[in-house]
């Protein structure tokens, strides 16, 4: 018997790596190397290929040559860290000044090389960037399992990461929950790539855009003449998303009556643009996104019964910010780097007292605020740290549950039903009534203040 020694199992996902070099007969070398280990190069000569390459796929690895016929690699550097932050990039390069290395090491690049490099020196290089990835992904620290845009590794992001890859191989409606910024849209994006419809459109049908009287305009299109001001044709959302994905944004502030149509839409997808004669049939995957919880705006009036149930065979949750505040962090830094890089800025690192005061904010705009404000602080002001007077808008932390235990003693010898009502009418009280924005700040749900409001009615009559 033959004793061999065991031959190792190919990977089954081999690391897609990409090689950004403009000489063939060097990028030649890199690819043999790259192939040798294992691994899947990819290859572009210049600034343009490679940003088209990395916008498709954020590769794990990049080799990367500084001096490219149309750019700086140093550009590249910044942008595919803003849009990838956990890419390793290794940098080749005929340049032997020092000062690039540091300026390309503090942006964040795994390793300096100068050429000509020897074939041990360059493996040890990817082996070592590759040991990185491999560690980051084991380690579940930076995005191991983040799907599409979405950046953040707490324990319900990941939860909804998996719910995500789940349904996206289904074609069944999907509808996705969460307060306004929560991230509805890039999670339906997210959806759609991962989906077999990811080769076709992603249309968004914002309803809360639509006035009454162009809605079938808008979603079925129309012809040349059919309508005051038609100069051409016009295809509608549902032609131009057919064979992919339609996403109805906002479906609770769409008209109930238009809801009904809808509705009718749905049920047969087919499409006839205003004024045409003939009717189309399509072929579309559903998902839409409210920001109120579904059962809720079917009591509130917002939303009709049998729609919901069309549209929701599915249903995802995004937890609001301020209930993920692990999240915020890499986030924040994330918009440090991506903004710094687009604005062209030297801010590279966020201060332990910045970092504390955005954990404890309360973000009611949730990822969109933190977003817009971090970008504004970037805009208006310029260093290496972002200091908390660059975000003067910041809210206040939540008040500590340091209530003076006297201020208890008010609710001596009450249940704590009546105390719980007591509560909740003081803050309707402090919010003027507004269901929806005590709920928010109770971290309940609408629908349990207003079925608790109709328990004290029925009991009061
Ligand atoms: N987890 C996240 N990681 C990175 N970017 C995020 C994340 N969540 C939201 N964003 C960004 O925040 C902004 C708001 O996200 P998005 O438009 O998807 O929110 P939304 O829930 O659809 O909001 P609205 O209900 O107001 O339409 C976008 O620029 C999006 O890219």
């Amino acid at each position: 018997m033959m004793n061999s020694a065991p031959v190792p199992l190919p990977d089954p996902n081999p690391t897609p790596v990409l090689v950004v070099e403009d000489i063939a007969s060097v990028q030649h070398v890199y690819m043999a190397q790259l192939q040798k280990m294992g691994l899947v190069p990819h290859s572009a000569e210049n600034t343009r290929q490679a940003m088209a390459l990395f916008a498709q796929h954020p590769y794990p690895l990049v080799l990367l040559d500084l001096m490219l016929p149309d750019g700086d690699g140093m550009d590249l550097i910044a942008q595919m860290r803003a849009e990838a932050p956990h890419t390793q990039i290794i940098v080749i390069t005929a340049e032997r000044m020092a000062e690039r290395a540091v300026t390309a090491m503090r942006a964040g690049v795994f390793d300096y090389l100068t050429k000509p490099v020897s074939e041990p020196r360059l493996q040890s290089a990817i082996n070592r960037a590759l040991a990185q990835i491999r560690g980051q992904r084991a380690s579940g620290s930076p995005s191991p399992g983040a799907v599409g845009a979405f950046i953040g590794q707490s324990e319900q992001m990941a939860a909804l990461y998996d719910r995500i890859r789940q349904t996206a191989t289904s074609d069944a409606s999907v509808l996705i929950v969460g307060e306004s910024g929560t991230g509805k849209e890039i999670c339906a994006e997210a959806i759609h790539r991962l989906s077999p419809r990811a080769g076709n459109p992603f249309v968004v049908f914002d309803c809360s855009a639509i006035r009454a009287d162009r809605f079938e305009s808008e979603l079925f299109g129309h012809m040349r003449g059919a309508l005051p001001g038609a100069i051409s044709d016009h295809a509608g959302a549902a032609i131009r998303a057919d064979g992919g994905t339609l996403f109805l944004d906002k479906l609770t502030e769409l008209d109930t009556a238009l809801q009904g149509k809808l509705l009718r839409f749905l049920q047969n997808q087919k499409v006839r643009p205003v004024g045409s004669p003939t009717e189309r049939q399509v072929d579309l995957r559903i998902l839409s996104a409210s920001d109120i919880p579904q059962q809720d705006a079917v009591e509130q009036g917002k939303l009709r019964a049998d729609l919901l149930y069309r549209l929701c065979v599915v249903a995802l949750h995004i937890p609001p910010l301020r209930e993920r505040r692990e999240d915020i962090g890499p986030l924040a830094e994330h918009f440090l780097r991506k903004f710094a890089a687009q604005e062209q800025r030297g801010f590279t690192t966020i201060p332990e007292q910045t970092l504390h005061r955005l954990q404890t904010a309360l973000w009611p705009g949730n990822v969109r605020e933190l977003m817009n404000m971090i970008r504004s602080a970037v805009i208006l002001n310029d260093g290496d740290a972002l200091t908390l007077d660059m975000l003067p808008q910041i809210s206040e932390p939540p008040p500590q549950n340091d209530t003076p235990l006297d201020a208890l003693a008010a609710f001596d010898g009450e249940s704590l039903a009546q105390i719980e009502r007591r509560i909740i009418e003081y803050r309707l009280a402090r919010n003027d009534q507004s269901v929806p924005q005590t709920a928010r700040g109770l971290q309940v749900a609408p629908s349990t203040l207003y079925r608790k409001l109709e328990t004290w009615r029925a009991t009061e009559e």
